[in-house]
């Protein structure tokens, strides 16, 4: 598969990284303007750094776009008369749509919208993705390059906003939560390194069983919560401090933030 990453920011050097991880290209190119910053990707052998995207684009199968949403549009119109039936353009851009890319590009077009987080570096994501008529042709392929960097969920355009919430954002959300669990047990007594390192592994720890086993947070917390015990002491004073309902709140307040960018947009 030949890649090319058309904005080898934050977000487009995470998919890079795990591209590689998973030996998921034969050829992948990465651009950006300035690409001091990201040269020594080139000792990787098959990847191309250039700020050409052009080239990129002639060069490569699927086309991945990660840069700003202000900056999508000219470079749309930019490659726009590069493409071809080989091309399949995925765009991870939040709140740009699949109709403002048909505009452009022309209903004709491959086109897939995907919402990945920063863990696609290490073959974690939890991608959504929705396509455009014509791109239901490639929808399998794109869940495909997807699943080898972790899940990857197929949803109506309409939940995209959400999904960046939950998804994209939520990376944000569960490490904030991973640092508040390493500084009570740096409280209980664990030194800074050991302290992260009970906080991370419990926490992979309890998403993992729930994955493997299907089962509800509340039946796995029953499991745990001895009557008259520590656990449900802990969650409920939790709880009364508004852990839920702040959790949810917070969600509810960065969706009400990427609504109004959708009308900006
Ligand atoms: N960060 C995240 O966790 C997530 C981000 N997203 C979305 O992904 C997109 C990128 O976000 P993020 O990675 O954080 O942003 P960054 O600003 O880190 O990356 C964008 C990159 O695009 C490059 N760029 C700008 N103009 C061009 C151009 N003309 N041609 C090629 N490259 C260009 C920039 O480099 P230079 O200035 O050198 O050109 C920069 O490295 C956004 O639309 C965001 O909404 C989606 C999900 C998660
Ligand atoms: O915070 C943001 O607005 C972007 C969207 C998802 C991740 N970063």
């Amino acid at each position: 598969m030949k890649i090319a990453i058309i904005g080898a920011g934050n977000l487009g050097l995470s998919i890079a990284k795990g591209i590689l991880h998973s030996n998921g290209a034969t050829t992948m190119y990465l651009t950006k303007r300035n690409t001091d910053s990201i040269k020594d990707y080139e000792k990787y052998g098959n990847v191309v750094v250039t700020s050409d995207n052009l080239e990129a684009v002639k060069k490569s199968d699927v086309l991945i776009f990660a840069v700003q949403p202000g900056h999508f549009a000219a470079i749309l119109e930019d490659v726009k008369d590069l493409l071809t039936e080989k091309h399949v353009v995925i765009s991870t851009i939040t709140g740009f749509s699949i109709s403002k890319m048909e505009s452009i590009l022309g209903k004709d077009k491959f086109i897939i919208r995907s919402m990945p987080n920063t863990a696609i570096s290490v073959g974690r994501s939890m991608t959504c993705i929705c396509s455009n008529d014509a791109g239901r042709k490639r929808i399998d392929l794109a869940k495909a390059i997807f699943n080898r960097m972790g899940h990857s969920l197929e949803i109506p355009e309409e939940q995209m906003q959400a999904a960046t919430v939950i998804c994209a954002s939520g990376i944000a959300f569960w490490m904030r939560l991973i640092r508040a669990t390493t500084q009570g047990a740096i409280q209980l007594g664990f030194d800074a390194r050991e302290a992260q390192e009970l906080a991370m592994h419990t926490c992979n720890g309890a998403a993992s069983l729930l994955i493997e086993s299907g089962n509800h947070p509340e039946e796995e917390i029953d499991k745990v919560t001895t009557p008259m015990g520590c656990t449900i002491q802990g969650l409920n004073e939790m709880e009364h401090q508004g852990l839920s309902s702040s959790l949810i709140r917070g969600i509810v307040a960065s969706f009400e933030k990427i609504s109004e960018f959708k009308t900006k947009n």
